[in-house]
Order: C-alpha cells, then sequence, then structure tokens
C-alpha cells in the first residue's frame, strides 16, 4: 500500500494531496494540468515536495519532518512507460533479466518463468525488440518491471501511444497483473476506458487537489467528479458469467438481474466488470413490454444532476448497482423524476462495447484518501 500526502508549490500551481494507494490499480485520474505527472515524480523520488510524507508499506520514502528522501533507485518502484524504452542491443530475455539487475537481493513478486506465462512473451524470448510489435514491446516492459522486485509499480500513461487494436491486446495482460501479482499498481490516465476495465481506486486529480478518491464504480459513478465530462459519464457494473446461449449471447447475473450482451468467451462463473455509457440507457418509469431492448434494470433515483444545457444525468440505485441515464430534462419532467421515484432502466445488449467489458475482482470495498 501506498500512503501520500504532500503539498508542494510550483508557482502558480499548488499541490496539496492526500490519498492510500491499496492493493490493485490506484489510477490518478485527471485533466491535462490536474497534477498527476507531479504526483509520479513526487513518488518517483524526481521532485522534492516541500512538506508531506510518502510510505510504501511501512518504508518511509519521503518525509519532510525527519528530512528522509530515498533517492530514485532506492524506492524500489518498477516503471512502466508510454514508450517500452527496451534496450535495442539486447533480446528479450536479457531485457527482462535487466530488470533483476536491481532487485538487490530481494525476492520477487514473481518467477521470471511466471512472468513470462503471466505476460504471454515465452516465444518471444530470443527476439530482438526491433522485430517486436508495439503491444509485445509494452507487454516485455511490463515484464521488465516486474522482474526489478518492486513494490509499487508506476504506469504513466502505458497505453497511450498505441492504436486501439494495441490497446485491446495489452489490457486483459494489465488485468492478469492487477488481479494475480500482490503489487500496487500507480497507474496515470487521461482514458474513461482504461480506468474502467483496469481500476481498483480512483483518485480524480483537479487543480492539484484530490476531488474525489474511492473503488472505481463508487467515483465512476458520480457524475460530478468526472473529468472527462459527461459525454464519457457512465457506470460499472460488477457481473458473474451465468450462461452462454446458443443465439450468440452471453447471459450475466448482476446482484441477481439478468443482463445480456453479445458473447463473451469467458467461463461460467467468471467475474466480469462492464461500463455501461449513460448516453446508451433509457429510463421507463413502467416496466416496458414489446420492447427489442432485452436488458431493464429497476431502479430507485437517487440524484439528478443538471448542468446549464438541455441534458441531465439521472444516478439510479439498482440490484445491480448504480446506473447513470444521461436524458434530456424535457423527458426528465416528462416522466416525473426526482429523488426516490422508481423507474427503469433500459440497455440494448448490442451499447456494450467489447472493449467495455473487462474481467474484475471484486473493487475494493472501502473508500481511501
Ligand atoms: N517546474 C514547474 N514550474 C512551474 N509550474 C509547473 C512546473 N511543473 C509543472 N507545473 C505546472 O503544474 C501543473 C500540473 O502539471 P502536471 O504536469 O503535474 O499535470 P498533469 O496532470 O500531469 O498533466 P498532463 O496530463 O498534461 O501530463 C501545470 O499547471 C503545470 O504547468
Amino acid at each position: 500500500m501506498i500512503t501520500l500526502d504532500i503539498r508542494h508549490n510550483l508557482g502558480s500551481f499548488a499541490l496539496d494531496l492526500s490519498f492510500d494507494a491499496p492493493r490493485g490499480v490506484t489510477v490518478l485520474f485527471g485533466r491535462s494540468g490536474a497534477g498527476k505527472t507531479t504526483v509520479t515524480n513526487a513518488v518517483a523520488g524526481l521532485l522534492r515536495p516541500d512538506s508531506g510524507q510518502i510510505r510504501l508499506g511501512e518504508r518511509v520514502l519521503f518525509d519532510s519532518k525527519t528530512g528522509i528522501d530515498l533517492p530514485t533507485h532506492k524506492r524500489r518502484i518498477g516503471y512502466i512507460f508510454q514508450d517500452a524504452r527496451l534496450f535495442p542491443h539486447l533480446s528479450v530475455a536479457k531485457n527482462l533479466t535487466y530488470g533483476q539487475r536491481f532487485a538487490r537481493g530481494q525476492k520477487p513478486a514473481a518467477s521470471f518463468d511466471r512472468v513470462v506465462d503471466l505476460l504471454g512473451i515465452g516465444h518471444l524470448l530470443d527476439r530482438a525488440p526491433i522485430n517486436l510489435s508495439g503491444g509485445e514491446k509494452q507487454r516485455v516492459a511490463i515484464g521488465r518491471a516486474l522482474l526489478s522486485s518492486p513494490e509499487l509499480i508506476l504506469a504513466d500513461e502505458p497505453l497511450a501511444a498505441l492504436d486501439d487494436a494495441r490497446k485491446a491486446e495489452i489490457l486483459p495482460y494489465l488485468e492478469r497483473l492487477r488481479d494475480e501479482i500482490e503489487i500496487p499498481i500507480l497507474y496515470v490516465t487521461h482514458s474513461v476506458a482504461e480506468v474502467a476495465r483496469l481500476a481498483t481506486t480512483v483518485v480524480v486529480l483537479q487543480n492539484g487537489r484530490c476531488l474525489k478518491s474511492g473503488p472505481a464504480d463508487q467515483v465512476l459513478g458520480d457524475p460530478e467528479v468526472l473529468p472527462t465530462g459527461v459525454r464519457a459519464a457512465g457506470a460499472l457494473i460488477q457481473a458473474q458469467v451465468a450462461k452462454h446461449h446458443p443465439d450468440g449471447l452471453s447471459e450475466l447475473s448482476a446482484g441477481g438481474i439478468a443482463l445480456f450482451l453479445p458473447g463473451h468467451d469467458q467461463p461460467l462463473g467468471q467475474s466480469l466488470r462492464l461500463r455501461i455509457a449513460a448516453h446508451d440507457v433509457i429510463l421507463s418509469r413502467s416496466r416496458p413490454e414489446g420492447l427489442s431492448a432485452l436488458n431493464i434494470i429497476p431502479g430507485r433515483v437517487t440524484a439528478l444532476h443538471s448542468g446549464g444545457g438541455p441534458g441531465m444525468m439521472v444516478s439510479l440505485q439498482t440490484a445491480a448497482g448504480p446506473v447513470l441515464a444521461r436524458i434530456t430534462r424535457r423527458s426528465a419532467e416528462a416522466l416525473g423524476l426526482a429523488v426516490g421515484v422508481e423507474c427503469h432502466a433500459i440497455v440494448k445488449s448490442v451499447s456494450v462495447a467489447r472493449e467495455d467489458v473487462g474481467i474484475g475482482a471484486p473493487f475494493a470495498q472501502t473508500p481511501s484518501g
């Protein structure tokens, strides 16, 4: 677990932030200029905060009161950057073992074979980096970081330089890393899709401060804090694969509610997290009949958020979890929506895109920060 509580003044910008990053992926999420890089630089030891403390488990990396400020190479952090930064003259195997040089006798969280298996790079070991695709390079870079026996992985927009197909290739490996390796990951991104797939905990930064932090489903379900704005708003739902139907649909169970999606290859019982975009949700006061949409989720309105425009966001609590719907103010008035009103959220099966469905351990249960 990383515990951070720092203040730092950069002239017109001031950072004043505290959060805990427990096991899993903690995403630092915020607009450009919110302070993400400043935070990661402080964690990495590249920036000395004016005051505060940064701890990794029981180890103090920085403490302004006692004057502790461990140099970067003693912090035991594995880095994953946008570009893989592999050594071009070394094979994949040698790039991987290069990370072990920094382990300094520490027992690695995962063996060489385990890391190779986890990242699916066994067939690449003898290749030179120049003969790898962008996605393969990034998998090797992740392996190298893991094999340096880090106590924390710092991933700074690791997918930002990849096209959508390569991102889709890497995301399942990052999910495995999150669920199978006991190293906390501090992950910086602008992408709501990556947050939805990977985050256990989300820390939303705005102007150097924490606007909200907590379990991914709670933070993504709060339209007031999303730095990406209402267009990208959506709720995270946790479900288990219940059945694969012969017509190509997969049936999921989310808190006892049946949801149908285009077929998934995940085994029965597998935990999935799916993002339902707010603009894909239709609301109805009564349970609709004779409708083509297969997913009808009963719930109760918990909040109505309107900005200056014709649209508004409706938050619902349902047995499947929080659901967000983006509808017009006119529709909300016509439906008589108010806090406490019961209504049904309707979601077309095909509107939940493949990349919006990830595998996932249960979200962190206790809010942090
Ligand atoms: N050395 C510096 N001196 C003065 N201001 C700085 C310095 N470094 C960063 N800043 C300012 O601090 C703010 C936060 O910058 P930071 O790079 O941490 O943001 P970010 O969230 O990482 O942005 P991006 O997503 O674009 O990388 C910005 O307004 C930036 O201009």
